[in-house]
């Protein structure tokens, strides 16, 4: 990358600093240390995540430095088009896959120092699943009452599991499933039940992959409605990732994953019209800029200018320019 300013300009990012004292690197390297971690008080974080795949000698980067902050009692989106490392990403957070590099915390279990005996507690107690294949969610020998009841005998709960499981039922309206088994209900009745087997436990976050990707758009919405519920009267942290539209925009924060890093984040407001009073959903792109200050442009604005290999930046009172290198030497090589 080049800057359009000098490099003598005090404004220019390039230009040389002057030399600190020994005084004020301390103070620096001090002030550094006092700060606290990245995403400490994030329900999930994700510092710099690296997976690499290898098969048959080839390196396939599926996360290339990902960074991540969710915060607890969140219910987000995260959306990206096949291949962006969206499923990777979720198996690392289920506690089904191990990071290459990088850092990964849930709930404040470290993904990546974790041992097999942790890792089964983690998958057990710390996060619920829902898969996009109705099949896989659920046993189909046992009822949904039998089937809510599971994980929490597995973990050892004697009394109050049939309870529990009638409560979290009733709550995502499959009480009248109860007594069937898988076969005999709908699928979006057989997701709704899904959640609730995910919730059985109370885990801090719940991870759906493609949760409605079988369905019509009418069960969809019945769907998320039964994320929204979980979200709201129990407070738990919801992680979907969608190519749904309508559910990637019913979310306050929608992060998009491009090339296995976070590209950009949609956040919607409520904001209320002064004059009338009505409220309205606001919504709005940002791009990420990572740890290192790094940045994805959106490939249609960078396709849009023929931009290529380097660009100028420029430095302004309020924002930075970013424009085509018009250099006639500007192709390298
Ligand atoms: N087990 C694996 N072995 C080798 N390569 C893998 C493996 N899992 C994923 N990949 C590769 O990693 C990249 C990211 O895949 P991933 O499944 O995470 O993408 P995705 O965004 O979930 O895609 P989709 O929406 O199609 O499910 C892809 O290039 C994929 O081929």
């Amino acid at each position: 990358m080049t800057t359009g300013t000098s490099p003598t300009s005090p404004t220019s990012p390039m230009s040389p600093l002057p030399p600190a004292s020994l005084a004020e690197l301390e103070q620096r390297a001090a002030s550094r240390r006092d700060r606290p971690a990245y995403g400490h008080d994030a329900l999930i974080s994700c510092d710099r995540l690296v997976r690499v795949f290898t098969t048959d000698g080839v390196e396939v980067q599926a996360l290339q430095g990902l960074d991540l902050l969710v915060e607890e009692g969140e219910l987000m989106a995260l959306v990206g088009a096949s291949g962006s490392g969206k499923s990777t990403l979720m198996n690392i957070l289920a506690g089904l896959d191990e990071p290459t590099a990088g850092a990964a915390k849930v709930a404040g279990c470290d993904l990546l120092t974790m041992g097999a005996k942790e890792r089964l507690r983690y998958r057990r107690d710390v996060v619920g699943f829902v898969w996009q294949q109705t099949a896989r969610n659920l046993l189909p020998y046992l009822t949904a009452a039998q089937n809510v009841a599971l994980p929490m005998q597995l973990r050892g709960r004697g009394r109050g599991r049939t309870a529990r499981a009638d409560a979290l039922l009733t709550m995502l309206k499959v009480a009248h499933c109860r007594d069937r088994r898988p076969h005999q209900m709908s699928g979006g009745e057989q997701q709704r039940v899904a959640i609730a087997v995910a919730l059985a436990n109370s885990p801090s976050v719940l991870l759906a992959d493609e949760p409605t990707g079988e369905l019509d758009s009418s069960t969809a919405e019945q769907i998320f409605e039964a994320f929204r519920t979980a979200n709201e009267e129990l407070g738990t942290t919801i992680v979907i990732v969608t190519h749904d539209q309508q559910v990637a925009g019913e979310v306050r924060r929608t992060v998009a994953i491009r090339d296995g890093r976070t590209s950009s984040e949609v956040l919607r407001r409520t904001e209320v019209d002064a004059t009338t009073g009505q409220e309205s959903v606001v919504a709005r792109e940002y791009a990420m800029l990572d740890r290192a200050g790094r940045l994805q442009l959106p490939a249609e604005y960078v396709q849009a200018l023929g931009m290529e290999h380097r660009v100028v930046l420029e430095l302004e009172q309020d924002h930075i320019e970013i424009r085509p290198d018009s250099a006639p030497d500007s192709t390298p090589g």
